[in-house]
């Protein structure tokens, strides 16, 4: 809740707001999330992404197997509103929206941590308007992002990875 808050603080475009989270505890909710997402991540792996893409992923050890969909105490799905509407039923432009709902994202991942939880960035390829309908979300709202939350388990790793160095990644323009 505090993370949300701290996130709803974000920048956007127009100070447009363009964001909806949403909150899921519900363990009937959850199974049906890891359901739709695991009916198409499977096709996903298996299909759509093909060869270069899976194989680029396997130090990861990323699949189409998502326990932490039902493990997690909390799931919060990002969604972006491409458009706002008014109070009268006019639509709103959302201006910089998926800039704006990135950087959200960004606060959001930065909160978690600082609240001493854990999440990971998960993207469900094709599983947007499934997860819309089911969390019965408006049509001008797609899905930007599932992040499951909670305290590590106690077993849990994760890939030791190599930062690029600061030269590799800062150009500094001085007098
Ligand atoms: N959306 C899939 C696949 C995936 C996973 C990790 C990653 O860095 C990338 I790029 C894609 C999934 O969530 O498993």
């Amino acid at each position: 809740m505090t993370s949300a808050t701290s996130t709803g603080t974000s920048p956007s475009g127009a100070h447009t707001e363009p964001w909806t989270f949403v909150a899921v505890s519900s363990a009937s909710v959850k199974r049906q999330i890891r359901a739709i997402v695991e009916r198409e991540e499977e096709v996903n792996y298996r299909k759509r992404m093909g060869h270069e893409w899976t194989t680029v992923l396997q130090p990861l050890r990323t699949s189409w197997r998502k326990d932490y969909l039902t493990d997690a105490p909390y799931l919060i799905l990002v969604f972006k509103q491409d458009y706002g509407v008014t109070t009268n039923g006019r639509r709103k432009v959302h201006y910089y929206k998926e800039l704006s709902v990135a950087i959200a994202c960004g606060l959001l991942i930065t909160a978690i941590q600082y609240a001493g939880l854990v999440t990971l960035t998960s993207t469900p390829l094709n599983c947007g308007p499934a997860l819309r309908h089911l969390l019965k979300r408006p049509l001008n709202e797609k899905l930007a992002i599932l992040l499951p939350v909670g305290y590590p388990a106690e077993a849990a790793t994760v890939p030791d990875l190599k930062r690029k160095a600061l030269q590799d990644i800062l150009v500094e323009v001085v007098d």
